[in-house]
């Protein structure tokens, strides 16, 4: 059995962190990562060039002097984006993407999109300089059905952009379903799909079974056992088009424990070993460099990290926080439901 397994350092290609104390409390549990694609949806958004830039500053402020990650910032598109001020701050080094939520799919969307039509400029700008566009693909229409606003979106919204606009790089974000993942076989080298680390572990039944766990409330919501399935067998194709996006979205309990809770899951201080189980798993250790450290980076034309991170298999599970603590709040960690053998280490 191998016991040790060496890969370039992992990036993580969509991860958010918040701001004021919470950043400072889940900015270190991400530090170990190379890159990290930060997600804008902060209140209010990042929206313009300006702003991801002083986020920028204040994630850079809140990482250990030893950290590896280099935040790579995005842009929360809206109805009135400027397409002038997504590629200069694109020129300029500042943003690596811009972020496309739906007006109200998920947590902090309001001020998403409305009117496809109205960002065309903005799409058809970003075609033109290779910006990717990050996509929270879910329909918010109240007739669809929760678990089936993935397939529908790719359908009504995600096919159409993509045909009406040639040449736009995107990423299909947190993909849950097994037609998220044949729709990501379709396309060419412009289109690619990040896999949550908790997608590859539970199904809908952690959220619902015996009674309501909302630690395991995320969006796009879990969906059934066969798009589990799918999904572990994209992450561990090794298939270009597939890499991680953990999605780690710390709540606080007291936003999620209650009535109408919070969707996220906070997966960043335990990623990395619950991977290591699931490619073990699915006998494809030797893969999970592609998807982990080496697939992202090539979608978004970047090198692989130079150093290298090792995980271990050992006796005694890895141990991991069940919570932190974030100011006055407590954060609770992902429990994957199995201990975690594969322990992060130094290479
Ligand atoms: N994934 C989630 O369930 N929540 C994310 C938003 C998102 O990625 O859709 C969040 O910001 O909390
Ligand atoms: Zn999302
Ligand atoms: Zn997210």
């Amino acid at each position: 059995m191998t016991d040790s397994i060496v890969l370039c350092r992992p990036d993580d290609w969509h991860l958010h962190l918040r701001d004021g104390a919470m950043l400072a409390a889940v900015t270190p549990f991400s530090a170990g990562f190379g890159r990290a694609i930060i997600m804008p949806n902060l209140v209010p958004p990042v929206v313009t060039g300006a702003q991801a830039a002083a986020y920028r500053d204040r994630i850079r402020a809140a990482l250990p002097e030893t950290a590896a990650l280099v935040p790579q910032m995005t842009l929360y598109l809206t109805d009135s984006t400027d397409p002038a001020d997504v590629t200069a701050a694109h020129e300029a080094g500042i943003i690596r993407a811009v972020k496309l939520y739906p007006a109200g799919a998920t947590t902090n969307s309001a001020s998403g999109v409305t009117d496809f039509d109205r960002v065309r400029p903005v799409l058809e700008a970003m075609a033109g300089a290779g910006i990717p566009l990050c996509v929270h693909g879910e329909v918010t229409d109240p007739a669809v059905d929760i678990f089936d606003r993935e397939a529908v979106f790719i359908d009504r919204v995600l096919d159409p952009i993509r045909r009406k606009t040639p040449g736009l790089r995107v990423v299909m974000e947190h993909i849950t379903t097994s037609e998220g993942v044949a729709y990501a076989r379709s396309g060419g080298d412009d289109l690619g799909a990040t896999i949550t680390t908790h997608h590859l572990v539970i199904n809908r039944n952690a959220i619902l079974a015996g009674g309501i766990r909302p630690h395991y409330y995320c969006l796009p919501v879990a969906k059934r056992e066969t798009h589990r399935l799918a999904l572990r067998e994209a992450a561990t194709s090794g298939e270009a088009r597939f890499f991680l996006g953990t999605d780690s979205a710390p709540h606080p309990d007291s936003a999620k424990l209650q009535p109408c809770g919070c969707a996220g899951c906070f997966t960043a201080p335990n990623t990395m070993s619950i991977l290591a189980h699931v490619f073990e798993d699915e006998d494809a250790l030797d893969r999970l460099e592609a998807f982990a450290s080496l697939n992202g980076a090539a979608f978004y034309g970047l090198p692989p990290n130079e150093d290298r991170i090792r995980l271990t298999r050992r006796e005694t599970p890895a141990a991991y926080p069940a919570t932190i603590a974030a100011g006055d709040e407590t954060v609770t960690v992902f429990d994957p439901g199995f201990p975690l053998y594969w322990h992060l280490e130094d290479a």
